[in-house]
């Protein structure tokens, strides 16, 4: 504590003696004080607001302001209340000297005054003031470190049983400074009942033995809030005997709240609120040990939702999310309270049931779970129907530890999905078999890149009109040290699901493309190189700059390279998709659709994304020649890729019977064990060198042009038809006289004839009749105006007329009709005519 004097302490006296002034001066300016005089309270007053001084001597009895009120006063003064203020009374002036002090003088001296003494009185006098108030600034800051840190103090004098609380403590404790003794018995009334025997225990043995504590306690306020403490007490002792107990307490509830918060987090879903993996591995614990406790059965359901990735690819996120959330809360309702409702992660949930009577509880459970979402979801504008697939495991009989129970249960999901969807299905042994199996695989994979166990073969494409090989399919194999060649369906999936594929599929990419450079440099410049990519490489990789990087690295040029996509690539976000493709295209790369026919492909979802090529799925082909359905699908397959300019590839062609069939119908290419199997490389170079190739007769011509024959008799009709069609890649021929429409027909080989219904000489009712008679196979198509529609029924009633298109004409609709016209042609299909009351008029959209 710095207590040191000021060097010259400044006196005030205040006396309205003139004498005592001057005798206090000479008594005390020799002892190094200086001196201030005042004669009257006024005066005191006045010198004061001048000029704080270290200490004043009042007189009590002044003329005027007596010296009680000029003490008074002055304790009022900025600066009056700490200043040590001894006041001159008269000998044994009781009263004086109570009045003074009430006024509120530090001390008094009695007259008449021992001058030799006086200054040795004033130093004690100013050193003690020093000290007080240095005491009292420590008590302050104390205060308010201790209110800083929530931290009160309290103590206990056994001796005496004298104790102190600090206002801190007090705070904490939420009570007044004079609300009660500072007892221990009461400290224990401020914690909740079921804490107090906490406290009392480690309040006893402090007592007794002097062993010291630190306890987290809650203390309960009176106004009814609670606080959580950190209490911590130790003994001063002398010998064996405890003297004094002190301790503190820290209100440490805002701390424990964020720590509880965080710990929340941690364990639970910040999407569903649900709890997470980590919280749902803890209760199944617990819940194996209670089941084995109680002999109940617990059972946990794996629930994955189908199609989920479609509603968050064509939806967006935030419809996902909310999706998952609706679903959160209906799972929340359908099972019991004890019961957990866990996320795994994405659209994977786990449901924990716990105190099953029986296993076949679990299956009931499971049922009402699917009908859960029986009910379609309203999300904002949208209205969705969703289902799930559920695998279900139960304990003891498919796994006595949290990890088995799920992994069965995963294992059981994937059957259920395997079954088709908004399915459960509980699990049985020969399911753990595959399980150990994809483990297994997993952990093997893993190595095989680095190790080298990857190896690509590759299988031929040959073009239906030449013959010639023209292009490869890289294909992956997997050799397995001590198995042999493992065909990819065995691993890609789960290269998928682990995103191994994005490195092997980079692997493929630059292994085909440097395969690719060999044979180029070897002279098979003309070769292509087709190489799969799954959805997952598309999502995850920025496939533009690969392929960009690749080709430059492997100098290929990019056309000779064509990327097989599947639906699911093109399902995933579509703009996304659309924009990378766009990119490969400015690239030059080629893009072909693979497994075609198998998915959701319509004519209409294909024409958003820039695919050059069709590859129809062979389980089409599979069925061409002992199918008519088989037949007439890869027909239309191949007449729709052709209308929209798309090259076809026919996959998995075994037969002659098949190839024949492709060849009639105009199919581009073929790849399939009927030329070649997939084979390594250097097996690959011998085909390649041998110049294999199908021989002439297994091949099919050209495919012959479409011939459309327009006739009218305004030439300006004529030639704006020709214009609305000249992109359509048709040879056009045209005349304005139905006699010489006969003629071009007879001399070329048309496939669709448009005409006016009116037209001097021979109408086109007529034209169209003749040449139904002659030439059946011609498509006919009739252009009337309205008025004339009555004149044209009687055509449709003949059956002379396919097709009506009214003038003035939508170039587009006008286009598609013509289009449906020349497929009719080809596939030499004529749709029975209309009767009467259902003329179809083609202006409009069919
Ligand atoms: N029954 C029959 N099958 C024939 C015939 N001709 C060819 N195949 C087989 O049909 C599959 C054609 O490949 P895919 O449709 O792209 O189907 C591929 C492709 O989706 C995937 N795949 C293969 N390599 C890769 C790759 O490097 N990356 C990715 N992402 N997927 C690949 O694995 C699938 C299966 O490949 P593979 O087992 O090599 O099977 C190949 C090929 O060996 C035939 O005449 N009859």
């Amino acid at each position: 504590m710095n207590t040191a004097l000021p060097p010259q302490a400044l006196v005030l006296v205040v006396d309205d003696d003139t004498m005592t002034r001057i005798l206090v001066t000479e008594a005390l300016e020799p002892e190094g004080f200086r001196i201030e005089e005042a004669a009257s309270g006024l005066e005191a007053l006045a010198a004061f607001q001048r000029g704080v001084p270290d200490l004043i001597l009042l007189d009590v009895a002044m003329p005027g302001m007596s010296g009680f009120e000029c003490c008074a006063q002055l304790r009022l003064l900025p600066g009056g209340a700490h200043v040590p203020i001894v006041v001159l009374t008269g000998n044994d002036d009781d009263d004086s000297i109570k009045q003074a002090l009430e006024a509120g003088a530090s001390d008094f001296i009695s007259k008449p005054m021992q001058w030799r003494l006086l200054a040795h009185r004033l130093r004690y006098l100013l050193r003690a003031s020093s000290a007080l108030t240095e005491l009292n600034r420590i008590q302050e800051s104390l205060s308010h470190a201790q209110a800083l840190a929530r931290l009160g103090n309290w103590e206990y004098r056994l001796a005496d049983g004298d104790g102190y609380w600090s206002p801190e403590l007090l705070r904490i404790l939420g009570l007044d400074a004079d609300s009660g003794p500072t007892s221990f018995e009461r400290l224990l009334q401020c914690l909740p009942e079921d804490q107090r025997p906490l406290l009392l225990e480690a309040f006893m043995e402090l007592h007794a033995s002097g062993t010291g504590y630190s306890l987290e306690h809650r203390v309960q306020q009176q106004d009814g809030g609670e606080r959580i403490v950190f209490h911590q007490a130790e003994a001063v002792r002398e010998g064996r005997q405890v003297l004094l107990m002190r301790g503190t307490m820290q209100d440490i509830t805002e701390r424990k709240r964020q720590e509880l918060r965080i710990e929340y987090l941690a364990n639970h879903d910040a999407l569903t609120d649900l709890p997470n993996r980590q919280l749902l591995n803890d209760r199944i614990g617990q819940a194996i040990v209670h089941a084995r406790r109680s002999g109940l059965y617990l059972a946990t359901l794996m629930l994955d939702l189908d199609r989920f990735k479609f509603v968050n690819d064509s939806y967006g996120h935030p419809v996902g999310d909310a999706l998952l959330q609706e679903v959160a809360r209906r799972l929340q309702h359908a099972v019991r309270e004890g019961d957990t409702v866990a996320r795994q992660g994405g659209d994977e949930f786990v449901i924990l049931l716990t105190d099953l009577p029986d296993s076949d509880t679990a299956e009931d459970i499971a049922k009402k779970v699917l009908a859960v979402f029986a009910e379609p979801f309203s999300l904002g504008e949208h209205t969705l129907h969703v289902s799930t697939s559920i695998g279900a495991s139960v304990f003891p009989a498919d796994g006595d530890s949290g990890d088995t129970l799920l992994k069965t249960a995963d294992a059981a999901l994937y059957s259920a999905k395997d079954k088709g969807r908004n399915a459960y299905q509980f699990y049985n042994h020969k399911m753990g078999v595959l399980v150990e199996e994809r483990a297994e695989i997993e952990h093997a994979l893993h190595q095989a890149l680095a190790q080298g166990e990857l190896e690509l073969h590759y299988q031929p494409k040959v073009n239906l009109v030449s013959g010639k090989i023209y292009g490869m399919e890289a294909l992956l194999r997997w050799r397995r040290p001590g198995i042999g060649l493992v065909p990819p369906d065995r691993f890609i999936p789960l290269a998928e699901e682990t995103g191994m594929i994005i490195a092997i599929g980079e692997w493929v990419l630059r292994t085909a493309c440097a395969q690719l450079g060999v044979w180029h440099a070897y002279g098979f410049a003309h070769l292509t190189m087709a190489v799969n990519v799954s959805a997952r490489q598309f999502r995850q990789v920025d496939m533009p700059q690969l392929v960009r990087a690749v080709l430059a690295d492997c100098g290929v040029p990019a056309h000779c390279l064509e990327l097989e996509l599947t639906e699911s690539v093109l399902m995933q976000n579509r703009d996304l998709v659309v924009r990378a493709l766009e990119q490969l295209k400015e690239i030059g790369v080629t893009l072909a659709l693979d497994d075609f026919g198998t998915g959701y492909s319509s004519l209409s979802y294909l024409k958003q994304f820039p695919i050059d090529v069709v590859k129809i799925d062979q389980s089409f082909i599979h069925d061409v020649t002992d199918s008519v359905d088989g037949a007439s699908l890869t027909r239309s397959i191949i007449a729709m890729a052709k209308s929209l300019h798309l090259a076809t590839v026919a996959e998995g062609v075994e037969t002659e019977g098949q190839l024949g069939f492709l060849n009639t119908n105009h199919c581009d290419a073929m790849q399939g064990y009927y030329f070649s199997r997939p084979l390594p490389g250097a097996e690959m170079d011998l085909m390649l060198y041998a110049g294999t190739r199908l021989p002439p007769e297994s091949c099919h011509a050209v495919a012959p042009q479409r011939v459309l024959l327009l006739v009218d008799d305004e030439e300006h009709i004529l030639s704006a038809l020709r214009r609305s069609l000249r992109k359509e890649g048709y040879q056009i021929l045209s005349t304005t006289n139905a006699q010489e429409a006969l003629e071009l027909v007879a001399s070329h080989a048309v496939g669709v004839i448009l005409t006016d219904a009116r037209m001097p000489g021979m109408s086109g009712n007529e034209l169209l009749r003749r040449i139904k008679g002659i030439y059946p196979e011609i498509v006919r198509v009739m252009l009337s105006g309205y008025p004339e529609l009555h004149s044209v029924t009687a055509a449709i009633n003949e059956g002379s007329v396919y097709k009506f298109i009214t003038k003035p004409w939508d170039e587009t609709l006008l286009k598609d009709h013509l289009l449906e016209a020349f497929l009719r042609f080809e596939s030499g299909v004529q749709r029975p005519p209309r009767g009467p009351h259902g003329i179809e008029i083609s202006n409009r959209a069919a």
